[in-house]
């Protein structure tokens, strides 16, 4: 599903992000990606994001090197991936409802399917009773879960999170990991950026570890210690 062959990433201040960075992701696999503040998680999200592109090496999602995409197919291939962000970067003048149907509008659905799939996403994370709430109503674990089903509701087959548990206590980081666990078990391919090494144990998936822009430890899902 991912494959990174010697990416690095070398932003215009000369700081390099990533170095020669090569791993491959199956599909339906949930891999953490994790590593110390500057490590390069997050740059490696944005590769994938196509908010940022690779200095050297190719970047594939599905069978496309991202690398060499053109600019006009970036749109459509974003419509794979489900983002979620540590800040979940909802519209705080729109209601759940509003919020979650954001990419279906974006990708041209008809209104009645995109209620029907609005539903099925905000039943998925929990939040049913609450779509019609403005998200400044909920709590944060609650704005999280919004900013989940936002990212699933187009059925992406990737879904990649940036420290998505990082405001969140440990009861509540664990629950969002749950919901991960779920979409993995019916297929997507999970990437999850994270510092929070007793979250990474408890949930038990591959670990890549990051060092200064570097690969040095892909940890097998069955040698992950809790
Ligand atoms: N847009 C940018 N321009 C210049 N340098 C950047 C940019 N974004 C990140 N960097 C640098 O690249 C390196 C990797 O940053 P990155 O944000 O990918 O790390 P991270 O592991 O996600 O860190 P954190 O856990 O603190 O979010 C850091 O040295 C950072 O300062």
């Amino acid at each position: 599903m991912i494959r990174f062959d010697q990416v690095s990433k070398r932003y215009p201040t000369g700081q390099e992000a990533l170095s020669g960075l090569s791993f491959h992701v199956e599909p339906g696999e949930m891999v953490f990606v994790t590593g110390h503040s500057g490590a390069g998680k997050s740059t490696l999200l944005k590769l994938l994001a196509m908010i940022e592109r690779p200095t050297r090496g190719s970047v594939t999602v599905d069978g496309r090197n991202l690398a060499t995409a053109r600019a006009s197919a970036i749109p459509r291939l974003r419509r794979k991936l489900g983002m979620v962000f540590q800040d979940h970067r909802l519209l705080m003048d729109r209601t759940v409802f509003a919020n979650v149907e954001l990419p279906l509008v974006i990708a041209g659905i008809a209104p009645a399917e995109r209620a029907r799939r609005v539903r099925a996403a905000l039943e998925k994370v929990g939040l049913l009773a609450y779509e019609k709430q403005a998200p400044a109503l909920l709590s944060t674990g609650e704005q999280q879960r919004v900013g989940i089903a936002r990212a699933i509701v187009a059925k992406p087959p990737l879904i990649i999170a940036d420290e998505p548990t990082g405001n969140l206590d440990p009861r509540l980081a664990a629950e969002i990991m749950g919901l991960f666990d779920q979409f993995q078990k019916i297929g997507t391919t999970v990437l999850v950026a994270s510092h929070d090494l007793m979250l990474i144990k408890r949930t038990r998936k591959r670990v890549l570890v990051l060092d200064h822009g570097r690969l040095v430890d892909d940890v097998p899902a069955t040698e992950v210690m809790a």
